[in-house]
């Protein structure tokens, strides 16, 4: 099976973006504090309510479904902190169901085995259970997608667990950016400093691309109203600019090709490689050229003109990276998984050249990387347009929390943080 997040950008083709840009008013009594030991804002919860309380919000992903079950212990009538977060995953994603709805409800039938040793019978009937779907249910049918949503809900309800209102739905991309930049700037302490001191994220999923950050007055000034999104958190609107991708089906011609030859494979490299009901022959080009400059041209195609550029990402010094920002990363020996990094733009950039000039050596062990690293490269660079020494912090937990949008949307949930 082929393993390759930007095969598939290639084929299913150019990205619908959507951008928005929201502005930020400096935290008015905003008090939170984060991690492990941090203080968590907050929380809408029952009067009796006991000094601990959970959260579960599935994250059904492109490539994956996972669980996120939060702990959190009320310190006094204020301020509750996030004690733990427990957590699993299963490959592949609800959207590998489509055409039998009722194994997805077995996937979260499995999940939520997790979620119920994780909290204690007691407070089963009064802990939130919600799902969110990202970029692999927005690109079905929506039929399909709903039939796959209503099993999700199906187990739910037969769960013990409390099923809100809106439990189960397909999240939108800027909802995707915004949670995410809730997440880590919580998570790292920004949020409860009541600065304007926050980090930038980017999240790259199997089939969507989102950047979230604080924009300066002059971003503000120049985009048009309709790029931005606001919310509320405690007495605090912020306005972020979030700019999303979807990976689209590709309707043209094209798509019905079924050799595909790249210059970012090894002249040597074949292989099937199945994607939406057609076998393709996947293959380096046998006379063709090879190597960075060739294979970065190919990336130009689908990211070159498709991206918002911001101008001040030019000046921006350090955002937060994860999912296969953080995954490609460790492929290609920039990080340590375990303790994940820093990295420069250029990092990505040196290491593209690297792989992509000797394909031979890594034909056996990882022929994509070079596509891979060189798209990142492109997105970085050509896409958003950060400059080669722009500092990525990539990680995959922040004191032990996951860095991902799941924890901002039991935030939503508990506080109706009203995106708009
Ligand atoms: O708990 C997890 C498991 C995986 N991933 C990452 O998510 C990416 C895959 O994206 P996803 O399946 O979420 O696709 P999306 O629907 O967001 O496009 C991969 O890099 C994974 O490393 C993640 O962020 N959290
Ligand atoms: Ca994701």
């Amino acid at each position: 099976m082929v393993k390759s997040r930007s095969l598939h950008l290639l084929f299913t083709g150019w990205c619908h973006c959507r951008y928005s840009l929201s502005v930020f008013n400096v935290g008015i009594g905003l008090d939170l504090s984060v991690g492990v030991e941090g203080v968590l804002p907050s929380l809408a919860r029952p009067a009796n309510a006991s000094r601990i309380f959970h959260g579960i919000v599935f994250d059904a992903g492109s490539t994956g479904t996972r669980i996120h079950v939060y702990t959190f212990i009320q310190k006094d009538p204020e301020l509750p902190l996030l004690e733990k977060e427990t957590f699993q995953s299963v490959k592949p994603g609800l959207s590998a169901y489509a055409d039998t709805p009722e194994t997805a409800g077995e996937t979260v039938r499995q999940l939520l085995r997790v979620a119920k040793k994780a909290v204690p019978h007691v407070e089963w009937e009064r802990t939130p259970v919600v799902l969110r779907a990202t970029a692999g249910l927005r690109l079905l049918p929506p039929k399909k997608a709903q039939a796959l949503l209503d099993e999700v809900e199906v187990a739910f309800e037969e769960s013990p667990f409390f099923v809100p209102d809106n439990s189960v739905h397909i999240m939108n991309g800027t909802d995707e950016g915004i949670l995410a930049w809730v997440t880590v700037n919580f998570l790292t302490g920004q949020l409860q400093a009541k600065t304007k001191k926050t980090v930038g994220t980017l999240d790259l999923g199997g089939a969507s691309t989102q950047i979230t950050f604080l924009p300066k007055f002059k971003t503000i000034e120049s985009a048009p109203p309709d790029h931005i999104a606001r919310f509320d958190l405690l007495s605090t609107t912020y306005e972020l600019y979030t700019h999303s991708c979807t990976d689209t089906h590709q309707t043209d011609s094209s798509l019905e090709r079924k050799v595909f030859e790249s210059s970012c494979l090894s002249r040597k490299f074949r292989e099937d490689w199945s994607f939406g009901g057609l076998t393709y022959k996947i293959s380096g080009i046998p006379d063709g050229s090879t190597g960075f400059t060739e294979c970065y041209k190919e990336m130009l195609k689908v990211v070159k003109g498709v991206i918002h550029q911001p101008p001040e990402l030019q000046d921006s010094n350090t955002f937060y990276a994860f999912s296969y920002y953080f995954d490609i990363a460790v492929e290609a020996g920039l990080i340590d998984e375990r303790r994940g990094g820093m990295v420069k733009v250029q990092d990505y950039s040196i290491r593209a050249k690297e792989v992509c000039n000797k394909l031979s050596m890594y034909l056996a062990t990882k022929p994509f990387l070079c596509m891979d690293i060189t798209y990142i490269t492109c997105l970085l660079k050509d896409g958003f347009g950060f400059k080669d020494e722009t500092i990525l912090k990539l990680t995959q937990k922040v004191n032990n929390v996951e860095t991902s949008w799941a924890l901002g949307a039991i935030f939503d949930y508990f506080q109706n943080i009203k995106i708009h």
